[in-house]
């Protein structure tokens, strides 16, 4: 059994126990989730998060641990949510290998956690978000969200978050890359990571022609700038931090903040239905009444429009 109550309360001081075993809560999908979530609500809504996504490589983790640091200084509270979604594996192993986030392992006021979230029953539209409140109720003050890989999933993650940085290295024909992956429209922020490495300059200057950035914009529309760092040496990531700021409080200044966040629970309160409604038909109909459908729909007696009427016809009232 789990005292759900007791858990929100410990989680919400602080108790990193806590707080790793209600991420388990919902990586699992366990029946409490509901009540967790209805106890966690009043506390959410005041973390920044912070998306964070780039090819393999690119020094995603080493950014990522460089960030927390210059968060600590400022004495924020730091959660770290590292999401795999092509990964079945659970559990904190996966960040406690990656050793460059070693350096906060010890650190009260930060919260490091991977999940992976590959055949979750409701996918990850609603894993990451949920994660996200559990953190945010904690007290973290600023939430970093990394993705392994760029695949479609790990950009969708990426983008759920108030602010997306997207890194590249020299050298990789990055801005192709990203281009292709389709993660330059997500980008507030861009980071050219590996700047003691030739090709900075040049990969920037890509980027900037790629991004359209010498074009003239709306007025007030954001410009997304191209940063360069150095993140095995912790160089240039405090303007990195600076520019999220800025990103910050031009999101809040334009409504975007608010917008945002609204579009992101409404993906994951449609998630969450959509999950409902598939074990509904489940439930109600069984495997028997679906192969009798899809029976008719093979023969030809019945169009498959015509089929999925009748299952969600079976629906209501139930
Ligand atoms: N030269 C140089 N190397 C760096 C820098 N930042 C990270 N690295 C190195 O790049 C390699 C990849 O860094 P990670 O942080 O593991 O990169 P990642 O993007 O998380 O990679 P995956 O774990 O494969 O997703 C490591 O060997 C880092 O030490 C940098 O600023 N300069």
């Amino acid at each position: 059994m789990v005292d759900v109550p007791t858990l929100v309360e410990q989680a919400r001081a602080g108790r990193p126990r806590a707080v790793a075993r209600l991420i388990s809560l919902v990586e699992n999908g366990a029946p409490e989730l509901r009540e967790v979530m209805a106890a966690l609500a009043p506390y959410t809504g005041q973390a920044f998060t912070v998306g964070l996504t780039g090819s393999p490589g690119v020094g995603k983790s080493t950014s990522t641990s460089a960030l927390v640091s210059a968060y600590r200084r400022l004495g924020k509270r730091v959660g770290v949510l590292a999401v795999d979604p092509s990964s079945p594996f659970s559990g904190g192993a996966l960040l406690g290998d990656r050793v460059r986030m070693q350096d906060h392992a010890t650190d009260p006021e930060v919260f490091i956690r991977s999940m992976a979230t590959r055949g979750h029953l409701g996918g990850l539209s609603w894993t990451a978000p949920q994660a996200l409140r559990v953190l945010d109720a904690a007290g973290c003050e600023v939430i970093l969200v990394e993705t392994v890989g760029v695949g479609q999933s790990e950009v969708e993650i990426a983008a759920q978050a108030d602010t997306t940085v997207v890194l590249l290295a020299p050298g990789m024909g990055d801005g192709i890359q990203a281009a292709k992956a389709g993660i330059l429209e997500i980008g507030d922020l861009f980071v050219v990571n590996k700047a003691d490495r030739d090709g900075a300059d040049a990969t920037a200057r890509e980027l900037n022609h790629m991004l359209g950035l010498g074009e003239a914009r709306e007025p007030g529309a954001w410009r997304p700038p191209i940063l360069k760092t150095v993140a095995a040496r912790g160089e240039g990531v405090d303007e990195v931090v600076e520019a999220l700021e800025k990103h910050r409080a031009w999101l809040g200044e334009h409504g975007e903040l608010a917008a945002r966040r609204r579009r992101r629970a409404s993906d994951e309160i449609e998630a969450i239905a959509l999950t409902a409604l598939r074990a509904r038909i489940g439930d109600l109909h069984g495997d028997r009444h679906l192969d009798a459908l899809a029976e008719r729909v093979a023969a030809g007696e019945l169009d498959p429009y015509g089929a999925a009427d009748q299952l969600v016809a079976g629906l209501t009232g139930a």
